[in-house]
């Protein structure tokens, strides 16, 4: 392709060189340019990518995109924009065709609920005959085979190309999550969105985004990129205020609630242990809906793809087809083991909201204790002393008993992130209510040990993830897998 039409619509400020030659590929890792690359140099949070020019260099790239101002000497075409990840939002957008143009886009955006809407949507599109794909914190799915990413949201580079494969591959919709980390780093700039659905927003991220006000900005960006549909949960505080701004917009909003008046909203829900049945109305008729998910959360996000596939012109009997259709989500309230009263649910509640959710949706019909596995994940950069506090208050209010693990403690102390999270216990409900295993398979393995007939074990936080990350190595952790095992040695809890 030529470097002109890859530069098509970019916006730089200064070019040196010939634009007029052949590029086979675009880098934005030195270690992956290969012969007559574009290698475009971003200013990381780690490193920088400037200082890694002379190396793209050694290995073929013959164009350089940059926001610094620096002298590359020899015959390469350099180009100094304002800021080069939004310029390689633009080049990879164009290095791949413009794909989001050629595919029925949905973004989802929201502290909880993106993953599971993803599923419900996929599953009322498939029954309308669709060919769906996803991109989240699964990976990407293509023709139903999974393969992982880096990031819940990739980088522009890697996202225009899994849109240039779903074309490939037949795909029509693509049903994406957005983070608030990608929509601040313009990964998604430049995509061609139709619908843009928002969920709700609870602390989560703070790292990056110091505040809520700034969380709740970044999340707001997704929304003036849809073209078509803007879908909010009015029932949210920030989904309110979003929907209030939003109306301006050219695009067409629908909301959705339980609580407040919604275009699309849901009445006379009857919760069980196993989902939720109720009717759903909407401006073109009401009809009874069964959701195989049990708790609020997930008539919220059933409502939330109900409002998507009704925007996007569905039969009301198809959507209601596609919900019932879906009957678990891996990693959420998957129950991996029940006897009569006695269950063991893996979820991937990893926020206090979602953690508060949970073990109030179990307590429901729990004739039992509830006892919660969990710890708090790091996050990059982040020293989640409040995230901490937040999801120790939560369990010591509402679960039985916790056993205080580790998420993924990453580079951090675990044995530190567990003695903040039991000192909140501690101020909330006393030293007799929890116990700390910092090794996550011995948690699990205490709580299966100390459960009794009627008890329901959450273990909470990793849900569908297959791996645990201490330090810098990842290492294979498959719940499912571990609770199973546990149980194969545990001849008692055929009595339960
Ligand atoms: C903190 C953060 O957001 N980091 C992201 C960021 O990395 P970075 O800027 O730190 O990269 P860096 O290591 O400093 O390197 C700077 C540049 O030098 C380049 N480099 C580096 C080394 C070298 O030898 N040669 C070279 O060219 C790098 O490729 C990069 O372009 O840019 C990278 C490329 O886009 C991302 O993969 C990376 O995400 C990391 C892995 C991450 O953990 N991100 C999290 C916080 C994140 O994005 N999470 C959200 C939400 C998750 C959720 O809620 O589900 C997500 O969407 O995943």
């Amino acid at each position: 392709m030529l470097l002109s039409s890859v530069l098509q619509d970019l916006n730089y400020v200064k070019i040196k060189g010939d634009t007029n030659i052949e590029i086979n590929a675009v880098a934005y890792d030195s270690r992956e340019v290969i012969e007559n690359s574009i290698f475009v140099a971003i200013s990381g949070f780690s490193v920088d990518g400037h200082t890694f020019i002379q190396k793209a260099i050694e290995m073929g790239a013959i164009a350089i995109i940059v926001e610094k101002d620096l002298q590359i000497e020899g015959n390469i075409t350099v180009l100094k924009v304002k800021n080069t990840r939004t310029a390689l939002a633009r080049i990879s957008s164009n290095f791949y065709h413009r794909p989001t143009e050629k595919l029925n886009i949905v973004g989802i955006t929201g502290t909880n609920g993106k993953t599971s809407i993803s599923y419900f949507l996929k599953s009322i599109f498939e029954h309308a005959e669709r060919s769906v794909g996803i991109i989240g914190t699964i990976g990407t799915m293509i023709n139903n085979k999974v393969k992982k990413n880096k990031n819940t949201t990739p980088e522009s580079l890697n996202l225009q190309k899994i849109f240039s494969e779903m074309i490939k591959a037949k795909t029509d919709h693509c049903i994406m999550e957005v983070s608030s980390h990608a929509l601040n780093l313009d990964r998604v700039a430049y995509s061609h969105f139709n619908t843009a659905i928002f969920t709700n927003l609870s602390p989560d991220h703070l790292e990056l985004h110091h505040d809520m006000e700034e969380y709740y900005q970044a999340k707001a960006k997704l929304f003036e990129l849809a073209k078509k549909n803007n879908i909010i949960n009015i029932d949210d505080d920030y989904g309110k205020r979003l929907a209030q701004k939003v109306q301006q917009y050219d695009t067409k909003l629908l909301t959705y609630g339980i609580e407040n008046t919604a275009d699309i909203y849901a009445s006379e829900i009857k919760y069980s242990a196993n989902g939720s049945t109720y009717m759903v109305h909407t401006p073109r008729g009401n009809i009874e809906v069964k959701v195989n998910l049990p708790g609020v959360i997930y008539v919220y996000n059933s409502l939330a793809a109900i409002a998507c596939a009704y925007s996007n012109q569905l039969p009301l009997e198809v959507i209601k087809e596609g919900i019932q259709k879906l009957e678990g989500i891996k990693g959420r309230f998957e129950i991996v083991y029940q006897k009569n009263n006695y269950k063991i649910v893996i979820d991937f509640a990893h926020t206090e909201d979602a953690l508060k959710n949970a073990i109030l949706t179990l307590k429901q019909h729990a004739k039992g204790r509830i006892i919660v596995v969990f710890g708090v994940y790091a996050d990059a950069g982040e020293s989640g002393t409040d995230k901490r506090r937040a999801m120790g208050q939560v369990a010591a209010k509402y679960a039985d008993f916790s056993i205080v693990t580790s998420d993924n403690p990453k580079d951090q102390d675990p044995d530190l992130i567990i003695q903040e999270i039991i000192q909140a216990i501690e101020e909330e409900s006393g030293t007799d209510t929890y116990d700390a295993v910092v090794d996550r398979k011995e948690a699990i393995k205490y709580a299966i040990d100390i459960s009794e007939k009627d008890d329901i074990i959450l273990i909470a936080g990793k849900g569908h993830e297959t791996t645990q990350i201490i330090g810098k190595t990842e290492i294979p952790f498959n719940e499912a897998k571990i609770v199973e095992e546990v149980l194969r040695n545990k001849n008692r809890l055929l009595e339960i």
